[in-house]
C-alpha cells in the first residue's frame, strides 16, 4: 500500500528532486515544477510518453500544458500528501525531459 512520505524520507526522496527543479506547492503536502520545451510538439509528446507510466502505476499528475510548457502537480489524493508514488513519478517526468530533448539537467 501506499504511504505518506514520514519525515525522515522526506528529506533523502525530496531533496534530489528540489535539486531538478521540483519545489514545494503553497499550502498543499504536493509537490510542483513547470517543464520548457522547444515547442508544442516535444511538450505534447513528452506529457503522452509521461501518460503511459502514469497510467501504468495508476498514479496521474494534475498539469497544465500552454503551448510548449507543461506546469505538473503531484500529491497522491488517497493518502492525502506526498508518498513515494510521486517521487517515482516525478524521476520519470525528469528522466523522460532529459532523454527527449537531448539534455541533461
Ligand atoms: C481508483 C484509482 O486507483 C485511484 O483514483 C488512483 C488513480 N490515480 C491517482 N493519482 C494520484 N496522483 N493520486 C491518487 O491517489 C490516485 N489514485
Amino acid at each position: 500500500m501506499t504511504e505518506r512520505l514520514s519525515e525522515e524520507t522526506r528529506k533523502t526522496v525530496l531533496q534530489p528532486l528540489f535539486d531538478t527543479g521540483w519545489g514545494m506547492v503553497d499550502g498543499r503536502d504536493a509537490i510542483c515544477k513547470s517543464f520548457k520545451f522547444p515547442d508544442f510538439t516535444d511538450a505534447f509528446g513528452w506529457m503522452s510518453r509521461v501518460a503511459l507510466w502514469a497510467e501504468k502505476w495508476d498514479h496521474h499528475p494534475e498539469w497544465q500544458n500552454t503551448y510548449n510548457r507543461v506546469t505538473v502537480t503531484l500529491t497522491t489524493h488517497s493518502v492525502d500528501g506526498l508518498s513515494t508514488l510521486d517521487a517515482k513519478l516525478a524521476r520519470k517526468m525528469d528522466g523522460l525531459f532529459a532523454h527527449d530533448e537531448g539534455r541533461g539537467q
